[in-house]
C-alpha cells in the first residue's frame, strides 16, 4: 500500500457538510463529482498526500444510504492507493481477504477502485485504489 489515498466520511447533507469541512480544514473542497454506479456524490478536500472524501448517497440502495440509515453519519472507509490493483487483489485473495469486486471498478477522482469486506479487516471497510491511466480518461 503506497499512502491512504482518502479517508471516506458518510455524510446525510452534503453541502451542509461541505460548509463545516470548509471551515474545519481552512479551504474549500476541490471539486464534487457524482459517481452514479455507486449511487453517492462526492467532494473532496486535500489534506496533505491524502484526501477527505465526502459521501451523500443519492440512490436507496446505496451503500452511503444504507450506512447513514443504519449506523448514522461518520468514518465509512479507507482508501489505499496502489500500483497495480489487480496484482494486489490476488495478493489479498492469497492472503484470505473477502473482495467484493474483484473486477476493478471506476471511482471518483479518476480512480479504479475495490472494495474488501469489513469483516476481513476488523470491522474497516476497505478500499483500493489506482490511478486511471492519464491517456484513458476522456477528454
Ligand atoms: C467508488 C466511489 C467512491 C470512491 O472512493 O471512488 C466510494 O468510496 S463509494 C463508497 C460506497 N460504496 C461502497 O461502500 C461499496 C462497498 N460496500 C459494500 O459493498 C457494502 O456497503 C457492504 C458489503 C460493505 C455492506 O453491505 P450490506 O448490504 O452487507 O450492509 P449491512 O448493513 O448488512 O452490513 C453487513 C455487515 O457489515 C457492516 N458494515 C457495513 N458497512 C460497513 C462499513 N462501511 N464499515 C464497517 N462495517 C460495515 C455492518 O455493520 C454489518 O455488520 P454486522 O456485524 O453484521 O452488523
Ligand atoms: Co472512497
Amino acid at each position: 500500500m503506497k499512502k491512504i489515498e482518502h479517508i471516506g466520511i458518510a455524510v446525510k447533507d452534503l453541502s451542509l457538510a461541505n460548509e463545516v469541512y470548509q471551515k474545519l480544514m481552512g479551504y474549500q473542497h476541490y471539486k464534487t463529482e457524482e459517481v452514479a454506479s455507486e449511487g453517492v456524490t462526492t467532494s473532496f478536500f486535500k489534506c496533505g498526500e491524502s484526501k477527505i472524501e465526502l459521501l451523500e448517497g443519492t440512490t436507496e440502495d446505496s451503500a452511503i444510504t444504507k450506512f447513514v440509515n443504519k449506523r448514522g453519519e461518520g468514518i465509512h472507509h479507507i482508501a489505499f492507493a496502489v500500483d497495480d490493483i489487480r496484482a494486489e487483489v490476488d495478493r489479498l485473495v492469497n492472503e484470505g481477504f473477502t473482495v467484493l469486486n474483484k473486477e476493478p471498478k471506476r471511482g471518483a477522482d479518476n480512480k479504479w477502485v475495490v472494495f474488501l469486506h469489513p469483516k476481513s479487516s476488523h470491522g474497516v471497510l476497505v478500499e483500493l485504489c489506482q490511478d486511471v491511466d492519464p491517456a484513458m480518461i476522456e477528454s
